[in-house]
């Protein structure tokens, strides 16, 4: 391609080709040349159309990606809806802002609607009610199931937490007549699917409160600008439902070390930690409402919420002990038609590093085998496959055995 005229080679033998010749070498040289470069065009026009389909994708796959990078939208409340604009109040730093609307977002808007907001405060769309989006995020639950009897192998922490939770609300007369302030709330921390939930809903369940339940990771990733007022709600719904246990999982989510990021999602975050501390410290007026906080993680946790008076009992949780997991074993095979060679003691040596979760599991997957098999009657074998299946299958997916809790 980068030849000159210089360079090329000509089609006959300077010295010994006539003139008549040379001539006709050069024109047939000269159609070669002239097809060659018909079919080069082809190609390029070919070429043309296939970058101009790619460039479209490309145009496309960016604009997606721009999407899907834009900054989340901020929750805002509709205050007033003025001939100027509409007057929002931003949830979290509970800013006002005058933004305008267009027309048809206007009839759609009314005092106290929610809204998502973008950067520069311009309403995007209206939000579902807020009982839908607190219904998503609490679990109520006014008669949990889950009875003291039915948790293994956590004796000392049963008693520590009907000690500080049941005691204050069946006999709250005893620490008035003591003089002396009823723990304000409990900390259970360990490792995932150890029995944390399940205590919490055992001491509601025993003394008839309502048993509310909320996450802290879907506080603050799901519905960004809101944590804050959710902890609030959360409050109030337990005020509304008293007595009632508030059990806040995760709860390093929302009360974790403070990083030196200065991003807006620490910032909400925090927030949503200040509230938590607020209400909490709000003790006196709380009522019949005990609080258990749950967390996997806690070398994550502020030290701001461990101080005295908010979670003023930390109760580990641990996996279960030998006798534990016997426990535990005869716990959820109660109700399964259980073989005589079946021997607990000896599944629970063999399951040593399992959890209450991860025994549950073993037991339902072992009903699993011998409903393959035919059989209504599980016995030990079954048993043993169903550990090593979850094994496995915990090590292919560390989340495996949880699936069945
Ligand atoms: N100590 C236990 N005794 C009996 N069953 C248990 C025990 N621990 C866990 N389980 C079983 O595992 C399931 C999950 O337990 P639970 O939700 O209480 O764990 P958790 O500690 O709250 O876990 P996470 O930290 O993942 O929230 C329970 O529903 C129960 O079936």
């Amino acid at each position: 391609m980068t030849d000159t005229v210089d360079d090329v080679e000509l089609p006959y033998d300077e010295e010994a080709a006539s003139q008549q010749e040379k001539i006709q070498a050069l024109r047939e040289r000269l159609d070669v040349l002239e097809s060659q470069n018909e079919e080069m065009r082809d190609k390029l026009l070919d070429a043309n159309a296939e970058n101009n389909k790619y460039q479209q994708k490309l145009e496309r796959l960016t604009h997606e990606n721009k999407k899907l990078k834009q900054s989340p939208l901020f929750v805002a409340t509709v205050q007033e809806i003025t001939e100027d604009g509409v007057v929002i109040k931003q949830h979290g730093n509970n800013q006002e802002a005058l933004t305008e609307v267009t027309d048809e977002m206007r009839e759609d808007l009314e005092p106290d609607a929610r809204v998502a907001v973008n950067n520069s405060l311009s309403v995007v769309k209206r939000l579902d009610n807020e009982t839908d989006v607190r219904a998503r995020v609490m679990q109520v639950d006014h008669s949990p199931e889950v009875t003291y009897g039915d948790i293994g192998g956590l004796e000392e922490q049963m008693q520590e937490v009907r000690e500080t939770v049941e005691m204050p609300l069946e006999s709250p007369e005893m620490f008035e007549q003591v003089g002396i302030q009823p723990p304000s709330g409990v900390l259970l921390y360990g490792p995932p699917g150890t029995g944390k939930t399940m205590l919490a809903k055992a001491v509601a369940n025993q003394t008839d409160a309502t048993f509310i339940k909320m996450a802290g990771s879907e506080l603050v990733h799901k519905f960004i600008g809101e944590g804050a007022k959710l902890v609030r709600d959360l409050f109030e719904v337990a005020r509304e439902n008293e007595p009632a246990v508030l059990f806040i999982d995760e709860i390093d989510a929302i009360a974790s070390k403070r990083t030196d990021s200065k991003t807006s999602g620490d910032a909400e975050v925090q927030r949503t930690m200040m509230q938590l501390l607020s209400e909490m410290d709000g003790f006196d007026e709380r009522g019949d409402i005990r609080i258990i906080a749950a967390t996997n993680r806690f070398d994550m946790l502020d030290e701001a919420i461990l101080r005295p008076g908010r979670f003023d009992r930390l109760i580990e949780v641990p996996k279960p002990e030998q006798e534990g997991r016997e426990i535990i074993f005869q716990i959820h095979t109660r109700d399964m038609n259980v073989a005589d060679d079946v021997d607990f003691e000896q599944l629970a040596e063999l399951a040593d590093d399992a959890s209450g979760a991860d025994i549950k599991a073993i037991c339902t997957e072992a009903g699993m085998f011998a409903i393959r098999d035919d059989r209504t009657e599980i016995r030990m074998g079954d048993f043993v496959e169903a550990w090593e299946k979850i094994q496995a299958d915990a090590s292919a997916d560390g989340e495996a055995s949880r699936a069945f809790a």
